[in-house]
């Protein structure tokens, strides 16, 4: 087998023929996001933890000592993601998985540049077992030294992206991504590499400036994997790219697609209307404008609506999953006339917008059911949360603002992306409340033997899963589904 490319607007095999990578994202998994599972202490989907993921390893760390602790990120990263999930996902006709990790694995902050081999281990064992079964992967550092973005999952513990204000974290990146590019060069199942998860330079001249250096160091190890470039701004704007894709081969770029319509802060009911239906095209074509104008290849690297739960939004539950899965569809029909590969977020969390998800019935779950009740509640995980219950805490700070600040200082960078009340929400929720809340995360785990943590993790093991058959059903329809 020889290794993809980039053709054009296509991604082509060895023969030529075009190949349309649709798949998920394996967020929560070697970078976790509070929402999607361990933690959803902040959002990720990972676990449920809140907070940064650094923070949650500390607490745990300083909780069980940093022996079991140590044990119980092996263990999930173990069950996490096995054999029955790769041969499950090869059965909804899904063929790419990107994967997201954290350099965290790979370095440490207090020996930087020094590869932890150890960071391999759960890596190679997915992409190998994905090979396996057929599906290709997709290499995303999605959290880099410094934090690459403003939100929780660069994992840097600040809403600043000090990437872009200290070389030294670009220069570990580069470095890294050496390192990555000699382990997996051969690797023709690997489609490519996407070096940043959605940067946020509020410059935008220092991530070309960075692209240039990251495809450079790359390209002198390993001229062959194809690049995934996200743009700035969460990966929603290229409008500063100019012409820098004429140094760039091989190589594609990569939208994050979320709609508003699909998350409870959509202003209103989503019924597909057709004004609805323009303003979802609108919102998607403007991401890969930039491309389309110059017949570059374009990647929708995220993208998928979030999920009302019955033990959270009750009765509700199904009539707002119902629309839900209209935006999907709607978003659906839009990437097939377009050909589009697309990457959904994501396989497996705690049940928020996963694919599957950990059963309510686990021992993860089990002890955690009323922290989790206690997070959602307090929306600390602000990106696709209900804030409702805690609105009124927070709209007094809002409206000082609005009150002290003149209007035109009032949207900072990463506006428009951030309006005012979301940076309120991500700085008092997400980043405030939350770290308050990471000890009574870690405080579980008090006393817990060897056995019984391995039991928690388990709880993360395919056959502990249950389906979100009304999503996986949808993927399945439209995983090969093209326009001609
Ligand atoms: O780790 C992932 C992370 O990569 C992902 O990032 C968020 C993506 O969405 C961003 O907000 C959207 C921007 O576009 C608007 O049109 C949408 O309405 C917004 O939802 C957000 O700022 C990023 O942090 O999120 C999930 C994480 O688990």
């Amino acid at each position: 087998m020889a290794y993809l490319k980039v053709s054009g607007t296509k991604i082509v095999d060895q023969n030529d023929k075009e190949i349309i990578l649709r798949g998920a994202g394996l967020g929560g998994w070697m970078k976790w996001a509070h929402v999607e599972s361990l933690f959803e202490i902040t959002v990720d989907t990972l676990a449920g933890y809140p907070g940064c993921e650094f923070q949650i390893r500390a607490a745990l760390a300083d909780v069980v000592g940093s022996e079991k602790s140590e044990f119980f990120f092996d263990k999930f990263l173990e069950y996490f993601f096995t054999d029955a999930d790769a041969a499950f996902f090869k059965s909804l006709g899904l063929n790419c998985i990107r994967i997201p990790f954290n350099y965290r694995h790979f370095e440490d902050d207090m020996n930087p540049k020094v590869l932890k081999p150890e960071g391999f281990k759960h890596l190679d064992r997915v992409i190998d077992l994905c090979a396996k079964h057929g599906i290709y992967t997709i290499l995303d550092l999605h959290t880099a030294p410094g934090g690459q973005n403003t939100d929780w999952h660069s994992d840097a513990g600040t809403h600043i992206a000090n990437f872009w204000l200290h070389k030294d974290f670009q220069d570990r990146t580069i470095w890294l991504w050496e390192e990555l590019a000699k382990h997996y060069k051969d690797n023709t199942w690997i489609a490519g590499y996407n070096p940043l998860n959605e940067p946020t330079d509020p410059y935008q001249t220092r991530l070309i400036a960075f692209y240039h250096r990251i495809y450079k160091a790359i390209r002198d190890i390993d001229p062959y994997h194809a690049l995934f470039l996200d743009g700035n701004t969460f990966a929603s704007d290229f409008s500063h790219f100019g012409d820098a894709h004429k140094g760039w081969e091989n190589t594609a770029y990569s939208i994050h697609d979320y709609s508003v319509f699909g998350f409870p802060a959509s202003p209103e009911k989503y019924v597909s209307s057709e004004v609805q239906l323009k303003r979802l095209k609108r919102s998607y074509l403007k991401k890969r404008e930039w491309m389309d104008q110059r017949g570059l290849c374009v990647w929708n690297g995220e993208w998928g609506p979030v999920y009302a739960r019955k033990e959270y939004e009750g009765e509700l539950t199904d009539a707002i999953n119902d629309e839900r899965f209209k935006v999907l569809k709607d978003q659906l029909n839009i990437y097939n006339e377009d050909r589009l590969s697309w990457s959904i977020w994501l396989y497996k969390d705690i049940g928020f917008q996963g694919m599957v998800h950990v059963s309510r019935e686990t021992t993860y779950m089990t002890l955690f059911k009323d922290f989790l009740a206690k997070k959602h509640r307090l929306a600390i995980d602000a990106w696709g949360a209900d804030d409702s219950q805690i609105r009124h805490v927070y709209q007094p700070l809002i409206d000082l603002i609005k009150q002290e600040v003149s209007p035109e200082h009032q949207n900072l960078y990463p506006a428009p992306v951030w309006k005012l009340q979301d940076r309120v929400g991500r700085l008092s929720r997400n980043i405030l409340v939350s770290e308050f809340l990471v000890k009574e995360w870690a405080e579980h785990f008090r006393g817990k033997s060897t056995e019984e943590i391995d039991e928690i993790a388990k709880s993360f093991s395919f056959d502990k899963c249950l389906h979100r058959d009304g999503l996986n059903k949808i993927l399945t329809e439209n995983a090969s589904s093209v326009a001609e």
